[in-house]
């Protein structure tokens, strides 16, 4: 029997989380040419997405919607649930932007920059964390204009950080960076993402990509056109299987779903099906006592995934 007092509420899942930026079906236009054809997305609290896409694919276009700096020419866009521009004041506060070209002061110190900056914000770091934590505490007194390319850079990302946003939004973060100052950005992007803000970032590592994001969605000529997982992405591609044969081996069998595209000595399969064809190919080999040197069998990449959905026919301004 129950207890008198009050029954025990049945489980109600939690409401999802509604998400940090929503896009939907986003147009941007430059007088007679659309850069943006009717994208939309969405990305949820303590995720990262990654727009990739080749020069011109439109990924800054649609970002600087997201950041409030232009309107769209249709579509929507919803930043915590605001739109950026006409609610600027409301969704700036925790809005964490980093520009393709910043355009700061080159006069001013990198520690005058990061205070004056951290006098319009509500609840800024500290700035001696901030400089910290990407490694310009060295440079506290130098002036901007005397800064190398990624030092400016981790400049830019210490004034997009600076405000503890809930939504960040890098274009091209880590460019110029060397390999140790990239991974230093991946590690602060990430703890920002593990405190539960939104990311969504472009860029044309696609090693960051791997990296960094949770979902990752192609551009090509203003449309997206292939989004997922990375897994997902790789797997719109068909997987490699490699090996030697000698000379006097019976000829491969016919196996389903494989195509050949090299023959022997050195045999090249491709497929969709990468298990059943490794299963039927040993099997085979085993039966025939056939043995297939130095044998390799790897799923597609997302670099391959990349290269064989962004890159348009022609000019992706004429598409
Ligand atoms: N102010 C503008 N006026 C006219 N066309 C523009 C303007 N800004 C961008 N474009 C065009 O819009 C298209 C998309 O540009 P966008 O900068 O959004 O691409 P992207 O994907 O960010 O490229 P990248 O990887 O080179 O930064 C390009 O063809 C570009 O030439």
């Amino acid at each position: 029997m129950h207890p008198s007092h009050a029954p025990a509420r049945p489980a109600v899942p939690p409401a999802p989380e509604p998400p940090a930026v929503e896009v939907v079906d986003l147009r941007r236009r430059y007088g007679a040419f659309e850069a943006v054809r009717g994208i939309s997305f969405e990305v949820h609290p303590g995720e990262v997405l990654a727009l990739l896409g080749v020069n011109g694919a439109g990924k800054t276009s649609a970002l600087e919607v997201l950041e409030g700096l232009a309107s769209p020419s249709g579509g929507s866009v919803r930043v915590l649930g605001r739109d950026p521009q006409h609610d600027r004041a409301d969704v700036r506060r925790h809005l964490g932007v980093l520009l393709q070209h910043s355009g700061l002061p080159g006069d001013l110190t990198v520690a005058e920059t990061v205070t004056t900056w951290a006098r319009t914000l509500t609840d800024p770091r500290p700035v001696d964390e901030a400089l910290a934590q990407v490694g310009l505490t060295g440079r506290a007194d130098v002036r901007v204009r005397s800064l190398s390319g990624g030092e400016r850079r981790r400049l830019d990302l210490t004034l997009a950080l600076l405000g503890r946003p809930r939504v960040l939004v890098l274009d091209e973060p880590t460019t110029g960076l060397d390999p140790e100052s990239r991974r230093t950005v991946w590690t602060l992007v990430r703890g920002l993402v593990d405190d539960g803000a939104a990311v969504v970032l472009t860029t044309h590592h696609l090693e960051e990509a791997e990296e960094l994001a949770d979902r990752i969605a192609v551009m090509r000529a203003g449309e997206i056109v292939l989004a997922g997982t990375r897994e997902e992405i790789a797997e719109t591609q068909p997987a490699t299987i490699r090996f030697t044969l000698a000379d006097d081996a019976p000829p491969l069998p016919a196996i389903p779903t494989v195509q050949v595209s090299a023959q022997r000595p050195a045999v090249e399969l491709h497929t969709r099906a990468l298990q059943p064809a490794l299963t039927a190919l040993l099997t085979w080999a085993a039966e025939h006592r056939v043995v297939l040197g130095g044998l390799q069998a790897r799923s597609a990449s997302l670099e391959q995934a990349f290269l064989a959905v962004a890159v348009a026919d022609g000019d992706p301004a004429a598409a």
